[in-house]
């Protein structure tokens, strides 16, 4: 099997959004990382002959087999940095918590909350080796603009919200309709279940990442509405697919520019090499050499 590590950019794929159409596909991996195993085969493919490659991911498998607590990140962050990934855009189904962000809507959040349960492994610094990742800014600012720089590749329906805050749930049930108003009350727009620990290990790889989120529902705060179920999600699903698959292509096009990349690495791009806080010299061999994998340059 050929090895890659000329793979840029890559795609992490939500709920209905399996599969990119229209990609030569060079390649398909499973690699087995210190982490274990991604959530599926990453399919390596470029849109034109000579156009750069890159990975798709379907985050909870082609089957839709993990639940949003099972999904194994770490594996798939690891997969795609180990691929060459420094930037990733992923789309996720979400619930509105604002009038304004209609059904079938996209939002580019700067912000979010989180509401996981601790359950789910969030860091790659653990067992000896320890490090504080700079959060404060969880997604890409200039990743974000090229996207919403790509409005007119969707349909006249769906408008792109900015500078929103998502709440991120454990689930798997949908919230309670005290939750969906005390997440108002917090000042979140949308509610997913995957944005943790998806975001955090990204930083920690050094990736730059921006979530797409794609408004399906309004949750259960409209008090004379019906509450989300999965079958209203699915339904508004398919339309937004087909906008997220029109919008990868936009913004394939748009990143070709090289200075385009480095302008959306710029900021994360060395951001951990002074959040590891154990001094080589008292490093547990074992856990240097998982590190290896994800950030070589830090541990020889
Ligand atoms: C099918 S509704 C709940 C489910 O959908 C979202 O998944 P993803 O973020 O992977 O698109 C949400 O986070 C929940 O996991
Ligand atoms: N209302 C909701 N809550 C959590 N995750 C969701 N994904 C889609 N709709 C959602």
């Amino acid at each position: 099997m050929a090895t890659h590590n000329d793979v840029h950019l890559a795609i992490i794929g939500g709920s209905g959004l399996y599969e990119l159409e229209g990609l030569e596909v060079l390649d398909e991996v499973y690699p087995l990382t210190p982490w274990g195993y991604p959530s599926d085969r990453i399919i390596i493919g470029r849109r034109d002959s000579n156009g750069p490659k890159i990975a798709f991911l379907a985050r909870h498998g082609r089957k839709h087999q993990y639940s949003p607590s099972e999904v194994p990140v770490r594996a798939n962050i690891a997969a795609l940095k180990h691929l060459g990934v420094s930037v990733i855009i992923a789309f996720s189904a979400v619930g509105s918590l604002r009038e304004e962000i209609k059904p079938g809507d996209f939002v580019l959040p700067d912000q979010l909350v989180d509401r996981t349960k601790g359950i789910r492994p969030s860091t790659f610094f653990e067992k000896g080796v320890l490090a504080h990742a700079p959060f404060a800014d969880p997604f890409c600012e200039p990743l974000a603009d090229i996207i919403a720089g790509q409005v007119h590749a969707l349909t006249d329906s769906c408008t792109i919200h900015r500078n929103k805050t998502v709440v991120t749930i454990e689930g798997p049930a949908f919230s309670t309709r005290a939750e969906s108003h005390l997440y108002r009350a917090w000042g979140c727009d949308v509610v997913n279940m995957t944005a943790i620990p998806e975001a955090k290990l990204a930083r920690e790889a050094e990736i730059a990442y921006q979530m797409v989120c794609m408004s399906t529902d309004y949750d259960c705060w409209k008090s004379h509405e019906e509450a989300v179920t999965v079958q209203a999600v699915m339904k508004v699903m398919k339309g937004n697919a087909i906008n997220a698959k029109r919008l990868i292509v936009a913004v394939l096009e748009a990143l070709k520019e090289a200075e385009q990349h480095q302008a959306v690495v710029a900021k994360v791009k060395g951001c951990m090499e002074y959040a590891i806080m154990t001094p080589a010299a008292h490093r547990p061999t074992d856990i240097n050499v998982r590190l290896q994998y994800i950030l070589p340059q830090y541990f020889v």
